[in-house]
């Protein structure tokens, strides 16, 4: 994706950091440090969590860190509408690492059933402590007052005074926003706009959704819809595995999901499960082995529509991490070729390491430059491009996205997305097949894109142009099949 200069998700002016780096010990510090290093350099959260585990924490442990910061991530606008309720300063005179303990603070004591309080805050002002020594006072001080700000009462309708809270209900888990319970915990205090008046204010900043990007939904704008929108998009959504039919089959699998308590089902296509809940998934039984690939069910359905058969010569343009190499791969039951290319090394090493896992070798990675000519030549039975994209499809997942992109983005996007896609076709043999995919759902970079590149490549005409809409039941996204004629 195009790279943005992170945004402040209101727009603070940016305050100094003040906090120096910690090797984080606990599980409140490894998801400090993870916030901080999106703040400073842009990491995404996941790559963070790897990295800065100095100490090997419990999975407990690294379990909270993850709730924690992903769930500030997701929610800063939230929170920093409360904080503006609390902080006497003003906001953008606050340090940036001690405006992120606090939200740190907020999440535990409003957004995280089930954590004590009195363990929220001690641990809470601890952190603050062991970053600036000076910090503790005021931390403590804001998060007993929040604490006395809370009514108490929970409520199940939009208020400005009560903050949402939104969860799966279990009994209807993996059915997408069917599934989805919002309830609004009250405070003593108006800290959002109100829905009925300001709707589009309401739900920036009670689900942190940008104004933007709401603007851009293709639903259009139906406050209630909008609203549930962005309720699917605070919570991660459905955790779907594919197995690895080369390895194991669908029933067998679940079998020994089950067996070791993980609620699972079988999902929409021959080889997707559904996950009750979302897990550690190197865990998993099976996983070493490679019997299953986490993937959206969204996502499966590109390879799926591609229809990659054994003994074909298949180009996935820009393949990593490679989840759909490998399916392509399994799908040709690793008989012929996927040659998988990406622009970044770092991210084909990853395809490699998941090739090796499910014990594919059909798959052979090539490193490409942002150049026509370094793509490996054709003809190609077969071919797709899962371009670079916006995510606005996958903005639960991929919680860092919504403060990053711009309005040049979606400029930026489309011009690339149909030079990739033009590259690709150009070396697709006659009758061959092309697949384009995005798991974004902005029009522009979806069907826009197709019309472009129709419009220009007269000897191509689409035959199935498919938009997953987020949250029935998992990610939103894109995927169009082009045929040479
Ligand atoms: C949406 S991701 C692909 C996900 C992948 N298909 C999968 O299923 O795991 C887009 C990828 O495009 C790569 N990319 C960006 N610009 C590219 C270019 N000009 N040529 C090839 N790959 C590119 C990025 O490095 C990124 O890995």
């Amino acid at each position: 994706m195009t790279r943005s200069p992170h945004r402040e998700p209101d727009r603070r002016p940016p305050a100094p950091s003040a906090g120096g780096a910690i090797e984080p010990t606990t599980a409140r510090e490894l998801a400090f440090a993870c916030l901080q290093a999106f703040d400073d350099s842009g990491f995404y959260l996941s790559d963070s969590l790897d990295r800065l585990q100095g100490r090997p924490l419990s999975t407990a442990d690294r379990a909270l860190a993850m709730e924690l910061s992903y769930t500030v991530l997701r929610r800063r606008a939230t929170l920093d509408a409360v904080l503006r309720q609390l902080v006497s300063r003003d906001p953008a005179s606050v340090e940036r690492d001690l405006w992120t303990v606090l939200q740190l603070g907020v999440v535990q004591l409003l957004l995280i059933p089930g954590l004590p309080p009195h363990a929220a805050v001690h641990e809470t002002v601890e952190l603050a402590k062991r970053i600036n020594g000076r910090w503790g006072g005021m931390v403590n001080g804001v998060l007993r007052s929040l604490q006395r700000l809370v009514t108490g009462n929970v409520a199940d309708a939009p208020s400005a005074s009560g903050v949402p809270i939104v969860a799966a209900d279990p009994a209807r888990e993996g059915e997408g926003a069917a599934c989805l319970e919002i309830v609004y915990r009250q405070l003593g205090a108006n800290v959002f706009p109100d829905f009925a008046r300001d709707p589009v204010g309401y739900v920036a900043t009670a689900f942190s959704m940008p104004r933007e990007l709401m603007a851009r939904w293709s639903n259009g704008w139906d406050p209630a819809a909008a609203l549930r929108q962005a309720a699917w998009f605070t919570t991660p959504g459905v955790l779907s595995l594919r197995i690895n039919p080369l390895r194991t089959d669908r029933v067998r699998l679940i079998e020994s999901l089950r067996s070791i308590g993980a609620e699972c089902w079988p999902g929409d296509l021959p080889e997707s499960i559904r996950l009750a809940e979302s897990t550690r998934i190197a865990r998993l039984p099976g996983f070493e082995d490679g019997h299953f690939s986490v993937q959206d069910e969204s996502a499966m359905r590109i390879v799926d529509l591609l229809d990659p058969r054994p003994g074909e010569r298949v180009l996935d343009l820009c393949s990593a991490p490679g989840g759909k190499s490998t399916h392509a791969a399994e799908r040709m039951l690793d008989q012929g070729t996927v040659v998988a290319c990406d622009l970044s090394e770092r991210r084909l090493r990853l395809v490699e390491q998941s090739a090796a896992r499910l014990g594919l070798n059909a798959i052979s990675t090539q490193l490409v430059a942002d150049d026509p000519a370094s793509i490996p030549d054709g003809p190609f039975d077969a071919a797709m491009v899962d371009a670079p994209c916006s995510n606005m499809g996958v903005l639960g997942k991929r919680p860092e996205a919504r403060w990053r992109l711009t309005e040049e983005d979606f400029q930026e996007l489309p011009a690339l997305q149909l030079r990739l896609l033009e590259a690709a076709a150009e070396r697709v043999k006659r009758d061959g097949r092309l697949v384009y995919s995005t798991c974004s759902i902005d029009a522009l970079e979806n069907e826009g894109v197709i019309r472009q590149f129709l419009a220009r490549q007269p000897v191509w005409s689409a035959t199935t142009q498919l938009q997953s809409v987020p949250s029935e039941p998992g990610d939103g996204g894109f995927v169009a099949v082009l045929r040479r004629n």
